[in-house]
């Protein structure tokens, strides 16, 4: 059968277009289905700049634009425009192949020449050059275009990089890009040219011999996918907007797919970067490596919360619809994994205590009989994040612990008051036949440990810098050390659950199998910068002994900066987001595609009650409340894993974020106090990073203490 490409752009100007022309695209495309594509009828243009682009007819006012050569039996589905935008985009456009890469590259000849005039201008009066310090012979070497160098030369700043985004070849704006970002010309290959250049060679072979089209098509992944058939093209067209599935960006691939690693592998990256479909698809990768006889659930797929374990199964079956191989990846979030292992040892169900305010009482109430001076926040804090962290099980061993991280110094004394207090408190809920759920993590790791037999072949985790010690050291014990036997994807800039942990603390050694990704696919460039902005000074820890950093962390889209909006009261704030919110709908945004982000759900009831007083459908995320396609109301933690047009975070102002509830009180513990705080401008970020197209913060009174960085800047 004939070679057939579809190129990114095709998918997303489909999944664009209205259910009707779709459903004519649909018709005229069925050729390749029915394998008539003579019937195709494609038209040749007059004076091209690449003969081998066509047009097609798809009804009277849109058409398609194919590549297709004269001989050779491929064809690359490129565009789908209105008739005029088709034929001008048509004209200008030019198929070559990137030179490191081998794979197609689109060039917009007639947008460079213009650009190349234009910046040779510009450069008169800049006396920076973007690119003094690469070398010619490098930036050939990383693909770019001997005849697009005096336009590389020119560049003088970043902003002028970025207008060129979209009529550079994709292959070599990436390029440039991390180049500016500061990266180094070694790292840019590593991370966008090597394993393309590699596959280079396997897919040649592969292709028919004499067909360069089809050849240069199965070099480039991640921009174009080759569908295997008739089927294939079905099924993408079904869900165009789940693009993720088939054009996995060549930095995600080469993680995603690389054949084994020599033990834990890690992804990092800012939001939206796409590290939960990396992991999506090294589950997949991962269970079609399986022997034909491993047993159904040989790979584990897993996080921190339900919620998102419902978002990860949604995703498996997107990408997997095959239910035999689907069946052989188990999605489930770590704390239900080990009620299952504890409740099937126990043979009973257990009594699991959740509310932190419950727990916090019962400590209060242990202190004041126990006549110890310590406050029930420090002595949760202290058994959490000390005994629990370290699987202490000894007054001798908690005696002997590091306490790094704990702000407060213990005595010997001291250390063995807090231990009485913990060995009364736990005797107390064992007494009870209640549990919390760090503790149900710690039986199960020790029912795990003495078995030869593992539960699973294959671990990975995704929002993996929330997961607290004994959550790690669980999975550490459900699969065998070994190849692949850990594939972890997180980003402490995310970290809102405040539990840290040293990776190679835990016998989790991710040296030299550590990537980062570093485009944006969620948010645009305006949002991403902004939001960016709220975390300038902080560099949290790798989990790796290391800091994280977001350097070269861009986003492909651009739109609207964010609206920042003041109110003197709530109530004021509330009837303006009501109108605000009503006029994104009046413009077309679905209720479904917006969501309102607040700290706490009172505040987000009282959003409710505005929207429905004005007719507006809403839906309480995590509650019955309201229609399932509504307007998506939710508290910031809620936020995490969920992504919408646009975005309202509400009621950020300075006695609500940080609330100061969840602040450590600096008395208690000043070092913790730090960390709280940092976990609550982490939850800022994380709930500005869901938006896609629009942002929108809003406060009454005085403003939040973490947007004063923007506030320097206006
Ligand atoms: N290669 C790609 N092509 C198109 N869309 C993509 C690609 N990779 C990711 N996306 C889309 O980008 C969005 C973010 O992806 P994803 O949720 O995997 O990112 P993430 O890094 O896990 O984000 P976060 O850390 O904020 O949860 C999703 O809508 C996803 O479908």
């Amino acid at each position: 059968m004939a070679t057939l490409g579809i190129h990114k752009d095709f998918l997303l100007e489909f999944a664009r277009l209205e259910k009707t022309v779709q459903k004519r695209v649909h018709e005229v495309f069925d050729k390749f289905r029915e394998h008539r594509h003579a019937g195709l009828h494609l038209e040749k243009l007059e004076n091209p700049r690449d003969p081998r682009i066509r047009t097609l007819r798809v009804n009277k006012f849109m058409r398609g634009v194919v590549l297709a050569p004269e001989s050779g039996d491929s064809f690359l589905l490129l565009k789908v425009m209105a008739h005029d935008d088709a034929i001008a985009w048509a004209l200008s456009h030019r198929a070559t192949v990137n030179s490191a890469t081998h794979g197609i590259e689109l060039r917009d000849d007639i947008a460079l020449e213009r650009a190349a005039a234009d910046v040779r201008y510009a450069a008169h009066v800049a006396e920076a050059r973007l690119f003094a310090e690469v070398a010619d012979k490098e930036l050939i070497r990383l693909g770019i275009d001997p005849d697009l160098l005096p336009l590389v030369r020119n560049l003088s700043t970043e902003a002028h990089l970025d207008a060129l985004r979209k009529i550079l070849p994709e292959q070599q704006y990436d390029v440039l890009a991390g180049l500016a970002a500061g990266l180094s010309p070694e790292d840019v290959w590593r991370e966008s040219v090597a394993a393309q250049a590699e596959r280079a060679a396997g897919a040649a072979q592969q292709t028919p011999a004499g067909d360069e089209l089809a050849a240069a098509m199965a070099r480039s992944q991640g921009r174009i996918a080759l569908l295997s058939g008739p089927e294939e093209l079905l099924d993408v067209l079904s869900r165009p907007f789940d693009a993720w599935r088939v054009f996995l960006h060549p930095s995600q691939r080469r993680i995603a797919y690389h054949p084994s690693y020599n033990g834990p592998a890690r992804v990092t990256g800012g939001p939206g970067t796409g590290k939960t479909v990396v992991a999506l698809h090294r589950a997949l990768h991962l269970a079609r490596q399986l022997p034909d006889d491993a047993p159904d659930e040989s790979v584990l797929l897993t996080t921190y919360t339900r919620n998102l374990a419902t978002d990860l199964r949604h995703g498996l079956e997107l990408l997997i619809p095959d239910e035999a191989l689907r069946a052989k990846i188990r999605v489930v979030n770590v704390d239900a994994l080990a009620n299952q292992l504890v409740r099937e040892d126990r043979g009973a169900p257990l009594s699991i205590l959740t509310g932190q305010k419950e727990i916090n009482s019962r400590w209060n109430a242990l202190a004041r009989r126990l006549g110890l001076d310590y406050s029930d926040v420090f002595l949760d804090q202290e058994w959490r994040q000390v005994v629990l962290a370290q699987d202490l099980r000894s007054p001798e061993a908690y005696l002997k612990a590091s306490r790094s991280g704990r702000g407060t110094a213990l005595s010997p004394l001291r250390r063995a008051q807090v231990w009485r207090a913990v060995e009364a408190f736990t005797r107390e809920l064992r007494q009870a036949g209640e549990w919390t759920f760090l503790q149900v993590c710690a039986e199960a790791t020790r029912l795990l440990e003495p078995r030869t037999d593992r539960p699973f072949r294959h671990v990975v985790i995704d929002e993996a810098q929330d997961l607290h010690p004994a959550q790690w050291r669980l999975l550490r014990a459900s699969v065998a050390p070994g190849p692949d036997d850990l594939f972890i994807a997180g980003d402490t800039h995310q970290r809102i659950y405040g539990n840290k942990v040293s990776l190679r603390g835990l016998g989790v050694n991710v040296t030299g199998r550590s990537h980062r990704l570093r485009i944006n696919y969620r948010t645009t460039h305006e949002i991403l910068q902004w939001s960016t902005s709220l975390l300038d000074r902080e560099h949290p820890d790798d989990m790796d002994g290391g800091t994280e950093s977001l350097a070269g962390y861009r986003s492909v889209l651009n739109g609207a900066h964010p609206e920042l909006r003041a109110a003197s009261t709530k109530a004021e704030e509330i009837a303006e987001l009501t109108k605000h919110i009503a006029a994104w709908m009046a413009d077309g945004v679905e209720a479904g595609d917006i969501g309102v982000a607040v700290r706490y759900m009172q505040l987000g009831k009282e959003i409710a009650h505005a929207l429905e007083q004005a007719d507006l459908p809403v839906r309480i995320l995590g509650g019955t409340h309201g229609s399932g396609d509504g307007i998506s109301i939710g508290t910031m933690h809620r936020m995490k894993g969920l992504e919408f047009r646009c975005v309202a975070v509400a009621g950020v102002s300075d006695s609500v974020v940080p609330l100061p509830s969840a602040l450590t009180p600096v008395e208690v513990d000043a070092q913790q106090h730090q960390e709280d705080r940092l976990g609550e401008l982490s939850l800022l970020f994380v709930a500005c990073t869901r938006a896609r197209e629009t942002l929108r913060v809003s406060w009454n009174g005085e403003p939040s203490p973490f947007l004063a960085a923007w506030r320097g800047q206006e």
